[in-house]
């Protein structure tokens, strides 16, 4: 079981002698095995939630917890897998270095890991070990970022906007990589996003948040099918969803356009 728990997390940074709060009293549960998405606007905190997770920095109150643990024993176990929006490899090294580079750091494989050959396999970059990272796309370099996070296989895998960079049909095949690697490792995964419709395609939770300071608005539980497939995006339940989720991060504002765009009726 990996059910990641936040219980009334805030986080305040330092900045120019002055405190400024991040993340405003969230709490917030990712069952074992789901696939929840954060999203809302710049500066609402979403990669600090991230890192608060996986360790690289801790609440100022509040509590987390994963599998029932702090995050710093889920790190040390090599339990949390991280997935930036650069793929940020090492220029110098080949693809099969790349993904066995925290093999290297833990000093040899955890238990019945995988190998990272059979990794690769996974991420679809068969045949490509012995490229250097300079000599792929920029989605086959996303690729290889996953397949490295999850080499000492991770029961939790944290992904910020790893798609970010790429076009909109590159990245929709990236998605559903994504989903079928989530589904065959069963990790609990968290996503950051800044597409509604990339939030809703992927996750079972869509959490919402709201700036100044970072906190919840709410939750939209999605219930299509899975496996996800390309043609639910043009379902009316789809755009259901999409609504909902754009509702929560605009609010009024989508009432006031609605005004705006017609002045004529406003007025009579
Ligand atoms: N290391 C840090 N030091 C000081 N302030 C920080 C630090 N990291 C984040 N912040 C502040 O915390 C707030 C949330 O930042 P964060 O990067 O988590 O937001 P975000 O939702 O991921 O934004 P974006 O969508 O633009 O990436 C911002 O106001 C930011 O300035």
């Amino acid at each position: 079981m990996t059910e990641i728990i936040l219980d009334h997390v805030s986080k305040d940074f330092e900045i120019d002698r002055r405190s400024v709060r991040a993340i405003d009293d969230v709490s917030l549960t990712f069952p074992s095995g789901s696939f929840s998405a954060l999203i809302g606007p710049s500066g609402c905190g979403k990669s600090t939630l991230l890192r608060l997770v996986a360790d690289i920095l801790g609440p100022t109150s509040g509590a987390i917890t994963i599998g029932g643990k702090p995050p710093g024993e889920a790190r040390l176990r090599h339990d949390i897998g991280f997935v930036f929006q650069d793929a940020s490899l090492l220029p110098w090294r080949t693809v099969l270095d790349n993904v066995s580079l925290p093999l290297e750091i833990a000093g040899g494989p955890i238990g019945d890991g995988p190998r990272p050959e059979n990794l690769i396999r996974l991420v679809g970059l068969s045949g490509f070990e012995n490229a250097k990272p300079a000599q792929l796309s920029g989605g086959m370099q996303q690729r290889v970022s996953i397949a490295r996070a999850l080499t000492l296989r991770p029961k939790v895998l944290l992904l910020d906007e790893p798609f970010g960079a790429l076009d909109e049909i590159t990245r929709q095949r990236m998605n559903l990589e994504l989903l079928r690697i989530w589904q065959e490792t069963g990790t609990t995964a968290i996503l950051v996003t800044h597409t509604i419709g990339e939030a809703v395609f992927m996750a079972d939770q869509v959490h919402v948040l709201a700036a100044h300071p970072g906190r919840l608005v709410t939750t939209i539980e999605v219930d299509l099918p899975r496996p996800r497939h390309l043609a639910m995006l043009q379902t009316a339940e789809f755009n259901r969803l999409e609504n909902a989720v754009r509702a929560a991060l605009f609010g009024d504002e989508l009432a006031d356009d609605g005004a705006a765009a017609r002045p004529e009726r406003a007025h009579g």
